[in-house]
């Protein structure tokens, strides 16, 4: 007798092992693709994120590109004098001079040797450290610097960049030139602030409480710049936060999120760097600056000028006008200014590099990716110029010294 055949859809001992078994198999290969998809960072419905990788910690990258003792001694001194300028104590210029950004390492090595015979020639009487500015805070779009996109070709390899972020301020460190940067990304800071002399927080991150937070704890002199509608006070303001004592959550070096509390920077200042209305390098607007600052509670705080930006209109040429102004304040005695920042690189002008469209061996050795610079030989004519400055200030102070009762008692 032939057996029946079973009914569609009737259950029988056997298909239903089999549906079991395809239930468990598909339970399992969902699983091994959710651990695979934990494991390997594969995006879901409900991530913006493409991709995640692990990165070195700021300990280990320091381990990797170590601060040596006489470098570190190079920073130490160099912030401290940077600090004795800012409040008065030393008349010198603190000038802050370099590429807008640095994209080349090799043409960043150049101008570092050649800057470092200027800055043993003036000593007495500027203060010289290198803009080596390795985070670019863009308006919109564009190249974000080195440690974001080493390349130049939109690769955006952080962790190659900031290796050789690293690398590149401890080779102009190794130039015998201080460092100065502008910290953008708070988890950037821990990677780099050891081998830091100075730095900035900018236009467009000024009135932002992480960054005042941030530098109420960094060691270095830092200066605010006004913000890009020309507001003065908000610099004034994120002095007084970051010199005040902060909480915040930060890093450590080995990577881990803590919570660190800190007294407050003591060396905190202003920055005119005129907006997009033009400049305000003028005397009313120093004036106007030192007014503010003191109101603030900051009595001998001395202002930078940054000639480049709004107060150059984002042309070399501009940064010349803005330099010989702050010049000759400085030449007819104007106490309240302590430095300048400039905008220099080994060939005049800028170029254009958009990541990914522009050949990188097509660019042109020297020349700024970003804003506007002045040529070399320029540079040392301003720089020539601002000494004069410093010399012409002096001796003024003198000559008023030798008018007091205290100076015919020492005679
Ligand atoms: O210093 C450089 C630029 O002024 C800054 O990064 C903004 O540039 P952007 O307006 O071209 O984006
Ligand atoms: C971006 C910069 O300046 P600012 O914040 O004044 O625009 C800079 O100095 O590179």
């Amino acid at each position: 007798m032939q057996p029946s055949m079973p009914a569609a859809g009737r259950r029988t001992p056997r298909n239903g092992s089999l549906c079991f078994s395809a239930s468990i198999g598909v339970i399992v290969v969902t699983a091994v693709l959710c651990l695979l998809g934990l494991y390997l960072n594969w995006p879901t419905a409900a991530s913006n994120t493409l991709r995640r990788e692990g990165l070195r910690s700021p300990k280990e990258m320091a381990r990797s590109f170590p601060l040596p003792f006489p470098l570190k001694n190079l920073v130490n001194t160099s912030r401290a004098e940077a600090a004795a300028i800012l409040q008065g104590q030393d008349d010198r210029l603190l000038v802050i001079v370099g590429p807008c950004s640095i994209h080349d390492p090799k043409a960043a090595r150049e101008y570092a040797h050649r800057l470092q015979v200027l800055r043993e020639e003036m000593k007495d009487d500027l203060l010289i450290m290198m803009r080596t500015y390795l985070e670019k805070p863009r308006t919109a779009k564009g190249w974000r610097g080195l440690i974001s996109d080493p390349t130049l070709t939109g690769g955006e390899d952080l962790a190659r960049g900031l290796a050789l972020g690293r690398r590149v301020l401890l080779d102009v460190l190794a130039a015998g030139l201080p460092t100065a940067v502008e910290f953008l990304d708070p988890l950037v800071a821990p990677y780099i602030e050891d081998v830091v002399a100075y730095g900035s927080i900018g236009a467009r991150t000024v009135e932002s409480p992480v960054h005042r937070q941030l530098a109420a704890s960094l060691t270095m002199p830092i200066g605010f710049k006004n913000s890009r509608s020309g507001d003065i006070q908000s610099a004034v303001n994120a002095a007084v936060a970051a010199s005040s004592p902060q909480k915040r959550l930060s890093t450590d070096p080995r990577g881990r999120v803590q919570i660190e509390q800190a007294i407050g920077n003591p060396d905190v200042h202003i920055i005119l760097r005129g907006s997009e209305d033009g400049p305000n390098f003028g005397e009313t607007f120093v004036a106007e600056a030192k007014e503010r600052l003191a109101q603030a509670g900051f009595r001998g705080s001395q202002i930078l000028i940054d000639c480049s930006h709004g107060n150059s209109g984002k042309k070399y040429e501009g940064e010349v006008v803005a330099c010989h102004s702050v010049a000759e304040q400085v030449s007819s005695g104007n106490p309240a200014i302590g430095g300048v920042l400039i905008e220099s690189f080994l060939v005049a002008g800028n170029q254009k590099l958009e990541p990914g469209v522009t050949k990188v061996e097509d660019l042109q050795y020297g020349c700024s990716v970003t804003d506007s610079c002045l040529d070399f030989n320029m540079t040392q004519e301003l720089l020539q110029d601002l000494r004069r400055s410093v010399l012409a200030r002096r001796a003024r102070v003198e000559e008023t010294w030798k008018g007091t009762p205290e100076a015919s008692a020492t005679t």
